[in-house]
C-alpha cells in the first residue's frame, strides 16, 4: 500500500522558501523540477562546488540565490522545505535531523527512508497536473508512465476546464446545488468511459 499523502505546494507566491543542499547532479535535477513547476519559487543552494547548468539557471533567475561553501546549520533559518542532495551521505542525515528538529519538512534524494516527501512525476497539461507516485518503487516506471498520460490525456482538457469554471463562476444557489448541477454537466465523460469500456 502507498501511505503517502499527496499535496500541491505553492511554491510560486515568494512565501515558502525552499533550501537545496548539495550543487551536483542530483541538486540540479531537483532545482529543475521545482522550477519546471514554479518558475518564481524562491530557491536558496548551498554547495561548494555548483555545478555550470545550476550557476546559468540562477543567473537567469532572481528568486535563485546560491551559496558557494558547505551547509552551515544557520542555512535552516527562515526555510519552509529542504532537498538534501549532497554526496555526504553522513551529513545528509545530520541535515536530516537538525531539519527535524526544527519541524522542517525535508527530502533526502538517495535516502527514501530519511524523507519526509518525495518528488514525483509530473503530468502536465495547462492547468491540469497529475503527480505519479511508486512509492519510491520506481522512479523509471513513475516517468514512463507520465511519458504514456501525457500522450494519452487529450489537448482539450483546457478548453473543458476554462468552461467548467466559468459555469462554476456562474452557479447561483446552495453548495448542493452546485455540486448537482456540474455533476449533471460532467456525467457525459465518466458515460464516455463507460462507453469505451464496453467496445
Ligand atoms: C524516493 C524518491 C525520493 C525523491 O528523490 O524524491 C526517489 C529516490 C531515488 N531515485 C533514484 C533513481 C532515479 N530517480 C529517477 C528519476 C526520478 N526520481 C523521482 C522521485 C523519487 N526518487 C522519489 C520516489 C518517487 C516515487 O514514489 O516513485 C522523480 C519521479 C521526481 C524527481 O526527482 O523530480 C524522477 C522522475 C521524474 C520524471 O522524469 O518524470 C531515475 C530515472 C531518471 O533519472 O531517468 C532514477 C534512476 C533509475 C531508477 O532507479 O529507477 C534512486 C536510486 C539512486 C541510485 O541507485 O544511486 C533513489 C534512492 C532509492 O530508491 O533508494
Ligand atoms: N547521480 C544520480 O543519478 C543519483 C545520485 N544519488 C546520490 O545522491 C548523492 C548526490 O549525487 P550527485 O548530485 O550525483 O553528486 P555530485 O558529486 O555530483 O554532487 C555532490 C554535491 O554535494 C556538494 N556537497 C558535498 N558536501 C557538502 C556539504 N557539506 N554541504 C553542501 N554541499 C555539499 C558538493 O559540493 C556537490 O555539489 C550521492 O550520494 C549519490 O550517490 C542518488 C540518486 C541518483
Amino acid at each position: 500500500m502507498n501511505h503517502l499523502f499527496p499535496i500541491f505546494l505553492k511554491l510560486n507566491n515568494d512565501d515558502l522558501h525552499l533550501l537545496i543542499v548539495g550543487g551536483g547532479y542530483v541538486g540540479l535535477e531537483k532545482i529543475e523540477a521545482v522550477l519546471g513547476n514554479s518558475p518564481e519559487a524562491k530557491i536558496t543552494l548551498v554547495a561548494p562546488e555548483i555545478r555550470d547548468e545550476i550557476q546559468q539557471i540562477a543567473a537567469q533567475n532572481p528568486h535563485v540565490v546560491l551559496l558557494p561553501r558547505a551547509f552551515e546549520d544557520f542555512d535552516l533559518d527562515y526555510k519552509d522545505l529542504v532537498i538534501v542532495a549532497t554526496n555526504d551521505r553522513e551529513e545528509n542525515k545530520r541535515i536530516k535531523r537538525l531539519a527535524r528538529a526544527r519541524n522542517l519538512l525535508c527530502n533526502v534524494a538517495d535516502t527514501p527512508d530519511e524523507c519526509d516527501f518525495y518528488l514525483s512525476s509530473i503530468v502536465k497539461k495547462g492547468n491540469l497536473k497529475v503527480a505519479i507516485s511508486t512509492n519510491g518503487m520506481s522512479p523509471t516506471l513513475a516517468k514512463r508512465l507520465r511519458e504514456v498520460l501525457t500522450e494519452a490525456l487529450p489537448d482539450n482538457l483546457e478548453t473543458a476546464m476554462e468552461q467548467l469554471k466559468g459555469v462554476r463562476d456562474l452557479l447561483r444557489g446552495d453548495f448542493e446545488y452546485k455540486v448537482q448541477e456540474l455533476n449533471r454537466i460532467t456525467e457525459v465523460l465518466v458515460a464516455r468511459k463507460e462507453s469505451n469500456g464496453q467496445e
